[in-house]
């Protein structure tokens, strides 16, 4: 289809619409699912001495099969003061610290005990330094535990609190503008037959966790001047906005817009769903108006809009991960538009819903993955290898 932008490039150019935003350390309570703006350095060692790994005995290897003579304990958070020497063991417990001159831990399952005295009643350690973690195993100071870029997991907020490090650099909380537009919206909950908006609560939910800061502009009307109002006035680093995007008398989101004083860098994609989006900006703000078809916006913000907030975030990676999948079923050749299918995943293979309508929610809801199929992909068979986006 002639004029329409294909999706990479329509990806790269709302990327390059948002302004960075600033950094600021904060508690790593506060950083999860947010993104390091600088490496995350080790400011200690891991662990910071020799430590058993095992309850049992520290000793010397050479020494064994012994018997050997238990001169005193070494525990997590209370280690032997003195040190071992030939015939000597000490009863150790994980986490601990060897004491000097051990080099080997005994398992104590594999340990006689009579009063002091230590034999060995199995096959014991098959070599010196068994049972032991040595001092920096894990890391060690100076190392890079989460570079630049990289979303705070748990375990890279943990690993960054083993390495001594409390306060972590994450770009400020990205401010995200939602307007809902349509004069046949009401609030969810509101009783009688009207449509409930759910466009909001979509992108709320995919936004949610990633250091946005939601500015809510509420349900729109379909009105020239109360749309212009809004998107003249707000302040915020993105605004996206659902509905009105398309040709009718009704879509007033781009004249909207541009008598807001924005300007539109594109509309429409080769994209299925989501072929209307629009993108452009208000001064500093990006904004992008995303079709009012629940599953068009779903797949637009999938691949626009949490990209871009990522992106402002800090994000080194902001697009959604593709995996591939087999076909469980045969797919037909594919017009000009990339095709997001919204897909089933049963016994590892990605299955199409046999309705493609951009307004199912619930066919949505059920699906597990969204198959791409580019711009004229021959038809595909079951079992080939397809790309796919896992969506739940
Ligand atoms: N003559 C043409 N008509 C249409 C075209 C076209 O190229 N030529 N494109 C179609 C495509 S593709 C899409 S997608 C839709 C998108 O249109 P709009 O962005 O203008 O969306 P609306 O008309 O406002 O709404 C579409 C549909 O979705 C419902 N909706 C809207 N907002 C919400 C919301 N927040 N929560 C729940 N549901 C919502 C709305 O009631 C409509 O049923 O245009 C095609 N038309
Ligand atoms: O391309 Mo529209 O987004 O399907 O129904």
């Amino acid at each position: 289809m002639a004029g329409l932008l294909p999706v990479a490039e329509a990806q790269a150019r709302v990327l390059a619409l948002g302004t960075p935003v600033p950094s600021v350390d904060v508690a790593l309570d506060a950083a999860l699912g947010r993104w390091a703006t600088a490496p995350i350095v080790a400011r200690r060692t891991q662990p910071s001495r020799d430590l058993s790994a095992m309850d049992g005995y520290a000793l010397r290897f050479a020494d064994l099969p012994g018997p050997l003579t238990v001169i005193g304990e070494s525990a997590a958070g209370a280690p032997f003061p003195g040190a071992i020497a030939a015939g000597e063991a000490v009863r150790i417990f994980t986490g601990a610290a060897m004491p000097a001159g051990a080099d080997t831990v005994l398992v104590q399952e594999e340990a006689g005990r009579d009063g002091a005295i230590l034999t060995l009643a199995g096959d014991g350690p098959a070599h010196v330094g068994r049972n032991v973690r040595r001092r920096g195993l894990d890391f060690a100071e100076g190392d890079i535990l989460v570079a630049a870029g990289e979303r705070l997991t748990p375990a890279r907020l943990a690993v960054a609190a083993t390495g001594g490090v409390a306060r972590v650099p994450v770009a400020k909380p990205v401010r995200v503008a939602l307007a809902a537009t349509g004069d046949e919206l009401v609030e969810p909950g509101t009783p009688g037959d009207a449509l409930p908006e759910s466009n909001r609560l979509l992108l709320r939910s995919l936004l949610a966790g990633s250091g946005a800061e939601i500015v809510d502009l509420g349900i729109l009307p379909d009105r020239l001047e109360t749309l212009t109002e809004a998107f003249a006035t707000v302040e915020a680093d993105v605004l996206v906005t659902t509905g009105g995007a398309s040709v009718g008398d009704h879509d007033l989101v781009r004249p909207a817009l541009l008598a807001a004083g924005a300007t539109l860098d594109f509309w429409r994609i080769a994209l299925r769903p989501g072929k209307p989006m629009l993108a452009g900006r208000r001064g500093a703000m990006a904004v992008v108006g995303l079709p009012g078809n629940p599953v068009s916006a779903f797949v637009t913000a999938l691949l626009f809009v949490r990209p871009l907030v990522a992106h402002l975030g800090g994000a080194a990676h902001p697009f959604p991960p593709v995996s591939r999948m087999l076909l469980g079923e045969d797919l037909p050749a594919n017009g000009e538009r990339t095709d997001y299918l919204r897909a089933e995943i049963r016994d590892g293979r990605a299955f199409a819903s046999t309705i493609q309508d951009s307004s199912m929610l619930l066919t949505l809801a059920r699906s597990t993955c969204l198959i791409v199929r580019e711009p004229h992909a021959p038809p595909a068979r079951a079992g080939d290898s397809a790309e796919v986006l896992i969506i739940a």
